[in-house]
């Protein structure tokens, strides 16, 4: 009975495998250049390289690729012929230089599939908000003295506190607050999907329309649980700021702008227009909300661990805060010019553990040629960023937090790679929060260590907790 059921799914995927295989094998000898595709690991009969793709910590097996095969690696995967990078030198290259073709965005079928398919464009975020990152990371720190203990979920509310009032003007009540546990659970949605070979649906993207009962449809059963979730994520805070404006309330904040701009033109439009330009400012607003609570967040997890680990870092950098700030205030965004120390700090703690240890994958428009290989149209281009803020040259030591490798003659030294240029991505897709991230980490860090000392905590024998540096693999670590 199952068999019955289950066998036009059987003969359209293996269908869609035969088919795929042929246009791979034709798509291999009648490129416009007669060029060879970049070298990279051997690919199976029919499959490809599917099996060989990593979904535990991908970026090590990366960078084994890159360094067997070169600086650019072909992965032969169906309907994703994909293009790993791993040196900086390439990145700026081809995603940077070249970037007028190197800067579409493939949307993973699996986030499609959550409704994420809003994810696009976004505006840039204005300076005016730089007080609200101020007092968050005040009211952070009250938070954390009262309960140290719960310093995780402080952190998270305190990133989300800051985007939720500077996407929608709205003070968030508590740790169960409506917004943050949207954001965590949507944004989870997010992080899950996006892992390179890690969903079939990706290659076949028909599979999208097999039932989630069918075995081997893990992809949909995830995208299911998580649609519901990331559509009030995206909905409900626009909604509310939309109501405050009806009711005349004063609201001053990027989505309040969009509405408004939007209403100034109101006369001009017509309805489906206004209808789509809502969705356009709802999409827009939902997507900064969501790519910046957790990467923002997982960033000032980093610092927190880097230094329970290095005491001798946190300790310069009071020393710091100490000459500069002194004991009878709370460290202001006037003073992060004079403390180069900490900002060493935010600079390390971007390299030594990166957010997005694979980057963001860009998608190729155009055909090109690098290096005498071809690279096709339509190529993922994967940058394997983990590996090249830990590459030994760029890094000496590069498992060690080091600030003071950024540091020469008390200033930052501009000949050490910025691992900023890395980390937020390349090009026209470059990540158009990194301004406001910089701004509320480094405030976040200095204000931090003006007031607490950081170390490991204790187990339940009282002793105390071993400290390693260890990963989610994900989008997001
Ligand atoms: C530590 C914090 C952050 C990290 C590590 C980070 C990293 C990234 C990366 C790697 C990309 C992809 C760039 C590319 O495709 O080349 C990206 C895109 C993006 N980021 Fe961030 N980001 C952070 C914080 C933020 C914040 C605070 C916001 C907004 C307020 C934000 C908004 C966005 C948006 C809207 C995109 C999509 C850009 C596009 O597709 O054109 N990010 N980010």
């Amino acid at each position: 009975m199952l068999v019955d059921m289950l066998w036009p799914y059987d003969c359209a995927l293996v269908a869609a495998i035969v088919v795929w295989h042929l246009i791979r094998r034709m798509s291999k000898t009648s490129g416009l250049s007669g060029l060879p595709l970049p070298p990279g690991p051997n690919p199976r009969f029919l499959v490809g390289n599917v099996f060989d793709m990593p979904t535990v910590k991908p970026w090590l097996t990366y960078r084994e690729w890159t360094n067997t095969y070169g600086d650019v690696v072909f992965l032969d995967l169906p309907a994703q012929p994909t293009i790993l990078v791993g040196s900086a030198k390439v990145a700026l290259e081809l995603l940077e230089k070249r970037s007028e073709i190197y800067s579409d965005r493939r949307m993973p079928v699996m986030l499609d599939m959550m409704s994420w398919g809003f994810n696009f464009a976004f505006m840039g975020i204005i300076h005016e908000y730089q007080d609200i990152q101020v007092h968050e990371a005040r009211a952070f720190l009250q938070r954390l003295l009262t309960t140290p203990e719960h310093r995780r979920e402080h952190i998270r509310h305190m990133i989300i506190a800051m985007i939720v009032r500077i996407v929608y003007g709205m003070k968030i009540s508590g740790l169960d607050d409506e917004y943050i546990r949207l954001a965590h659970e949507g944004v989870e949605g997010l992080v899950r999907a996006v892992v390179p070979g890690a969903y079939w649906v990706e290659y076949l993207p028909f599979l999208r329309h097999i039932p989630s009962w069918v075995p081997g449809t893990s992809g949909r059963k995830l995208a299911e649980a998580y649609s519901p979730i990331v559509e009030r994520m995206r909905d409900i805070p626009f909604e509310n700021v939309q109501a405050a404006m009806v009711k005349g309330e004063e609201v001053h904040c990027v989505t309040a702008t969009m509405i408004r701009e939007i209403q100034e033109q109101s006369t001009k439009l017509d309805a489906q227009d206004l209808q789509e330009k809502t969705e356009i400012a709802k999409n827009v607003t939902a997507l900064a909300y969501s790519a910046a609570a957790d990467t923002t967040t997982c960033a000032a997890e980093v610092f927190m661990l880097a230094m329970a680990m290095y005491p001798e870092v946190q300790r310069k950098a009071q020393a710091e805060l100490d000459k500069h700030v002194g004991p009878n205030r709370l460290p202001e965004l006037s003073d992060l010019d004079a403390l180069v120390y900490i900002r060493a700090i935010a600079l390390e703690t971007m390299r030594w553990l990166p957010v997005n240890p694979f980057s963001v994958p860009h998608t190729l428009m155009a055909e090109d040629e690098y290096n005498g290989y071809r690279v096709p149209k339509g190529s993922t281009i994967l940058v394997n960023a983990w590996s090249i803020l830990h590459n030994e040259e760029d890094y000496p030591d590069p498992d060690v937090f080091k600030p003071e490798r950024y540091i020469k003659d008390g200033k930052i030294n501009s000949n050490v790679r910025d691992p900023t240029t890395i980390a937020f991505g390349f090009g026209r897709r470059i990540c158009p929060g990194r301004f406001l991230s910089n701004v509320s980490l480094t405030i976040y860090i200095a204000s931090t260590l003006h007031v607490f000392n950081i170390s490991a905590g204790y187990d339940k024998a009282g002793n105390r907790v071993k400290l390693s540096m260890d990963v989610h693999t994900g989008l997001v670590a």
